[in-house]
């Protein structure tokens, strides 16, 4: 069952096409890697697919919702986690894991368990009442990712979750991803790093605004003869025209 499906998607701005015809089904449980240059269209297309922008043209659906006309619905079934994630630096965890909880709508008595087992899954539980700001990087990504999806939605949008981070930290972090993909929570993911490409079950490279490839990282390496996502991502960034910001 796809939870994300876009056909012939576009969005223009005046006379500018940022997002051109892209198209493609993402299963449940996928970790789909949205990758592109600066200025591809990454954003963008995120937004379409969000609700929180309306497409000039094309068709999508998500979490079984139509993105022109049910972007409220989507809103209530998705997971967003931005690159200036949303934590609140000047409360503690408890009570920016309380106060997502209270926006999702998550019944009172289910938040102190929930949260709970949150923290210890995440070996935070010493630090439940440390203020978010004095937290370490890494530590608040991994935070903010959970907090995005603590009311089980079906898909998350990530928009380049791990930046500033070093690669061992991603690593620990993208454990979390497969553990949310285990329980069949649909992963979207944009990033720049491409050890993170590499843990993918499926990527696609955006050039100015159109997908140029997708493929699992290892079709992708063999199709273009490269022995890594890097290589390959290299190869067709190179052929944009389009610069970005
Ligand atoms: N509201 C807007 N009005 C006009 N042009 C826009 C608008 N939003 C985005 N663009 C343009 O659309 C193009 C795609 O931008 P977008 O932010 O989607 O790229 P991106 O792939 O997400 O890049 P980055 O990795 O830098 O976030 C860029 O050239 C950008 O300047």
């Amino acid at each position: 069952m796809s939870v994300i499906t876009a056909e012939n998607l576009c969005k223009k701005f005046g006379s500018f096409t940022a997002v051109d015809h892209i198209s493609f089904a993402i299963e449940k449980g996928e970790i789909f890697g949205f990758l592109g240059a600066n200025g591809a269209g990454k954003t963008t297309a995120m937004r379409m697919l969000c609700g929180l922008s309306i497409p000039s043209s094309g068709t999508g659906r998500v979490a079984g919702f139509d993105i022109y006309k049910e972007t409220e619905k989507i809103k209530k079934n998705i997971g967003y986690m931005s690159q200036r994630f949303s934590l609140y630096e000047d409360l503690t965890v408890t009570e920016n894991i309380r106060l997502f909880a209270g926006i999702y709508g998550i019944n009172k008595k289910e938040i102190a368990p929930r949260t709970k087992e949150m923290l210890s899954r995440l070996g935070f539980l010493n630090e439940k009442d440390t203020l978010v700001k004095s937290l370490p990087l890494g530590w608040k990504q991994k935070l903010s990712f959970s907090v995005a999806i603590f009311h089980e939605p079906k898909l998350v949008f990530l928009d380049e979750p791990t930046g500033g981070v070093d690669p061992a930290a991603r690593r620990q972090f993208w454990e979390l991803i497969y553990d949310a993909s285990e329980r069949g929570i649909t992963v979207f993911v944009t990033t720049h790093y491409m050890d993170e490409a590499e843990y993918c079950n499926r990527v696609s490279i955006m050039v100015d605004g159109k997908i140029s490839a997708m493929d699992s990282p290892k079709k992708l390496r063999n199709l273009y003869g490269c022995d890594s996502m890097n290589a390959v991502f290299q190869k067709l960034a190179r052929t944009a025209v389009r610069a970005g910001d």
